[in-house]
């Protein structure tokens, strides 16, 4: 594990760029005081309702049944459960740029989003996808040391997507092995980090990192942003969105 010349969690990041998309958890959000009306968020993915991976020419995404409330987010901010749609991930490439959220100014690697859609008020993910409750996205922060004993599970089956459009299988996958030991959070409005950039999210990003290798990190810059039919092959590296002004919004903390 490379020795650390900053705070455990993360490092220095880029200035502010101007945009929408997500926001950076600027300031001291460590010391914010908890929000005693924040409880736990409550998460059952149990039923396993994964689908397919698949190369959209901007992440590798993990997709799933979302035709019922099998695989479900719940509590904390949220007013009612939201459905599992598919998980993808950002990352830089190389060193700690990569997440698109920051902490005190501060980088990861990488970062993980689970995609959720409110499907008690809205008849499907395109229609929540543009009111102003109708995403959930879990983040969550990726960093560099000992190899994650989970992730090989996606990054053994990159090599089926390596180039955009690709697509196969991928049944049975449970994401809760991809979550770190503590649900504490910290929540937002914002909205979604690529075009459309719909202001449609109820951000909830974990405060644990979960660690990942740099050889894990590495197969995800295998994958190409190119299509196979393309002459010109493009490796999928830094598909972040660098993080926006806060603009005034409030982040809250769970305890
Ligand atoms: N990166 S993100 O989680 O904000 C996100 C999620 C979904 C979509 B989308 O379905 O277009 C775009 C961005
Ligand atoms: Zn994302």
């Amino acid at each position: 594990m490379e020795k650390r010349t900053v705070p455990l969690y993360g490092t220095k990041t880029s200035p502010l760029l101007r945009g929408t998309g997500s926001l950076p958890l600027t300031s001291s959000l460590r010391r914010l005081p908890c929000d005693p009306n924040l409880g736990p968020i409550v998460l059952n993915y149990d039923q396993c309702t994964s689908l397919n991976i698949t190369n959209n020419g901007h992440s590798v995404v993990v997709e799933f049944d979302d035709t019922d409330d099998r695989s479900v987010i719940q509590g904390g901010p949220l007013g009612n459960p939201y459905r599992l749609k598919q998980f993808h991930f950002h990352w830089g490439g190389k060193g700690c740029h990569g997440s698109e959220h920051t902490v005190e100014g501060m980088s990861y690697a990488s970062e993980l989003h689970l995609v959720h859609w409110n499907a008690v008020k809205y008849k499907s993910f395109g229609q929540a996808a543009e009111a102003p409750d109708g995403l959930a996205v879990l983040g969550i922060f990726l960093d560099t040391g000992d190899d994650h004993r989970w992730l090989h599970m996606i990054t053994d089956a990159l090599y089926m997507v390596k180039f955009k459009a690709s697509v196969t299988d991928f049944k049975g996958f449970n994401p809760k092995c991809l979550l770190p030991s503590s649900l504490h959070y910290w929540t937002y409005l914002g909205s979604l980090t690529t075009p459309p950039l719909h202001e449609s999210v109820i951000w909830i990003v974990l405060k644990e990192p979960i660690i990942v290798s740099e050889k894990q990190l590495g197969k995800f810059r295998t994958l190409l942003f190119s299509g196979e039919e393309e002459d010109q092959r493009m490796r999928m590296e830094n598909n972040f969105r660098p993080p926006q002004p806060l603009k005034g919004r409030e982040v809250r903390s769970s305890n």
